[in-house]
């Protein structure tokens, strides 16, 4: 992409409601949007925690997008505008770090640009769940995190049993409080698990890509996070379906990874090696979203 004046291809319009919760509609809808990512490689600015940038940078360069892991309040008035969308993940929070994440999150709503956090373990402590609600009220377009840190944010309040970045919750625990925290908010929410959920508070899908394996290499999460902004960032008026999307790539490309893995760490790398090489007929085939209820 050449610069931000770029137009994005315009997508589909949607279909009518009983085509759009099947996969008619979702498998299609992916891979144009896994197309879309690839012709105009969106530019995707992360501010993330010191252990997800390596995963996070190649997971979006094998999807297809531009990374850049910027975050000096220096650069984000002149880095940010230039950007399509804006990733901000709190999982090595310290105080030093808030006041780039909350400016960059400024100038991308005033530059109409999508934004979506991921809240890494919200309930762990007094601090870092206040960070990601103070970043919640700024509009995140997306918020993405497991069935815990959903479940912190939607209820404002420390989880005692808290085990950090890992989830006690399954991601269907997190429905009704994924519905209202994205009524609440106004962003899309996305609980990641064994089925992915989507929510704009009143639709909610289930993805049911992805392998358990993917849980025991660390920053997957904060990767699909990443991977969702660059969807989001080609179709930014249809947030709701690019996560949906993205959460699904993600996880078959995960499914197809496993086949080759012998464990975490080759995984690690055939995970990168199949989203990079993801073909059309493949996602027709096992793309698997749904509606949920
Ligand atoms: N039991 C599971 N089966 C299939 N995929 C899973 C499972 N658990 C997690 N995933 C996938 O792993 C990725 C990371 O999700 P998750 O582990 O919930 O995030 P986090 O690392 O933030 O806790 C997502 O793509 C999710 O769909
Ligand atoms: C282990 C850990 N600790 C702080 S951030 C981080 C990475 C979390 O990554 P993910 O949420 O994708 O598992
Ligand atoms: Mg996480």
């Amino acid at each position: 992409m050449e610069d931000n004046k770029t137009q994005f291809p315009q997508q589909p319009p949607p279909p009518p409601n009983d085509v759009a919760e099947t996969n008619k509609f979702w498998a299609p809808q992916a891979w144009a949007h896994l197309q879309s990512v690839r012709r105009s490689s969106p530019l995707i600015q992360c501010i993330t925690n010191f252990v997800s940038m390596d995963l996070v940078a190649n997971v979006l360069l094998s999807g297809g997008a531009s990374p850049a892991m910027l975050h000096s309040v220096q650069e984000i008035p002149d880095f940010t505008p230039k950007t399509h969308a804006l990733c901000i993940n709190v999982g090595t929070l310290v105080p030093d770090w808030l006041p780039a994440m909350k400016m960059a999150a400024q100038v991308a709503n005033e530059c109409n640009k999508p934004w979506v956090l991921d809240p890494v373990a919200a309930g762990a402590s007094g601090f870092r769940l206040k960070a990601c609600l103070d970043l919640l009220k700024l509009r995140p377009t997306v918020v993405r995190g497991n069935g815990s840190e959903i479940m912190a944010l939607f209820r404002g309040s420390v989880d005692e049993n808290s085990k950090g970045a890992d989830s006690l919750h399954e991601s269907t625990d997190a429905i009704e409080a994924a519905k209202s925290l994205a009524q609440i908010s106004g962003s899309i929410v996305a609980v990641s698990g064994a089925i992915d959920i989507v929510t704009d508070g009143h639709r909610v899908v289930g993805v049911k890509n992805g392998v358990p394996m993917l849980q025991k290499i660390t920053a997957t999460g904060c990767s699909v996070t990443a991977l969702i902004a660059a969807f989001v960032a080609i179709d930014p008026l249809r947030p709701f379906e690019a996560t949906a999307t993205a959460l699904s790539v993600f996880g078959l490309a995960g499914e197809i990874g496993m086949d080759m893995a012998k464990g975490p760490a080759s995984l690690r790398m055939y995970l990168i090696d199949a989203l990079h090489g993801l073909d059309e007929a493949t996602i027709l085939r096992r793309v698997n979203i749904g509606k949920m209820l």
